[in-house]
């Protein structure tokens, strides 16, 4: 089994890049860490040098990556996965150069995502510089899509170190590769892909600041505000250039005691199951038996 120690970075594909940057700067309030690269732009939101990789060309999702532990574990897995069947690519010095990591594989995944593993992901000593005061702490999460969730966690959690934290009936699974509740999840979908990217705020009240902002914006929000019932954590979902969702969210769950968790099984037609404060269908309280005497609503 290949052992993951973390997420590394999303790479996308923009057909306008300074579009793409100028939003995840200005709006979501990453960095963009210049660089002497024409065509692509690395973002950053902790200490990792890029969390979000923009590669001018067409729109949509290349590549996630997770990073190994070193050298040696990156040519283990390389074995691993070609000894399960998977046509595994060796990038180049440049491609790892660009990635800012010491060395990179890429494999398709069984249904047809595209992830990288990498060892020596470089980080930055100096403090990032946001491109807005959003209260970004961290990359937080990727979610993919995949067409069937329950296979993707058997994919996970037999080739990686992945494991269920909590399950949305067949529409989604929370996989934690360490004490995070979760850093990689698979949302059902018809076709491969990024269903969004998280970024962990400093404060609960980051996230309803951000709310506000972005509707100033006029960002267009996608779910939320709303606290989701699995990992704790109050969310905001919301639509970026060239169909990248973003999700802020603040409070996610720490899973401390490994042997003592067990995955919950949330039904995706129970309301509540992805956002614990919508409650059951309440009777609006305009119901005038419901209303003091001369109050009207
Ligand atoms: C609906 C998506 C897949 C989802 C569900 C739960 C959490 C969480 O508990 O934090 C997420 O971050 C999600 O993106
Ligand atoms: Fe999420």
């Amino acid at each position: 089994m290949i052992e993951l120690t973390d997420i590394a970075y999303v790479r996308s594909g923009v057909a306008d890049l300074d579009r793409a940057v100028r939003f995840a700067t200005e709006v979501v309030g990453l960095e963009h860490v210049g660089s002497d690269e024409v065509g692509v732009a690395h973002l950053r939101a902790d200490a990792r040098h890029h969390c979000l990789a923009f590669v001018e060309g067409a729109s949509g999702v290349i590549a996630s990556a997770f990073t190994v532990a070193d050298e040696d574990a990156l040519a283990l897995a390389e074995t691993e996965l070609e000894t399960r069947g998977f046509h595994v690519w060796r990038g180049t010095a440049e491609d790892a150069r660009t990635r800012r990591v010491g060395a990179v594989v890429g494999f398709d995944d069984p249904f047809g995502n595209r992830l990288e593993l990498v060892c020596a992901q470089q980080s930055l000593g100096r403090p990032v510089v946001p491109g807005r005061a959003s209260g970004i702490t961290e990359f937080g999460h990727l979610c993919l899509d995949a067409p069937d969730v329950a296979e993707a966690h058997r994919f996970f959690s037999t080739t990686f170190n992945a494991r269920a934290s909590d399950w949305i009936g067949d529409a989604a699974c929370l996989m934690r590769i360490d004490e995070v509740h979760h850093k990689l999840a698979v949302f059902r979908g018809d076709h491969p892909g990024l269903c969004h990217v998280n970024f962990q705020v400093a404060e609960l009240d980051d996230v309803f600041r951000n709310w506000h902002h972005l509707q100033d914006l006029g960002v267009e929000i996608e779910m939320g505000p709303g606290r989701h019932p699995q990992s704790g954590a109050v969310f905001l979902y919301f639509l970026g250039p060239e169909g990248l969702t973003y999700e802020y969210s603040y409070g996610v769950r720490r899973i401390t005691d490994e042997a003592a968790w067990r995955p919950r099984f949330f039904d995706p037609a129970e309301r509540g199951s992805i956002d614990m404060w919508l409650g059951p269908t309440q009777k609006p309280i305009t119901q005038p038996q419901l209303l003091p005497e001369g109050v009207r609503p």
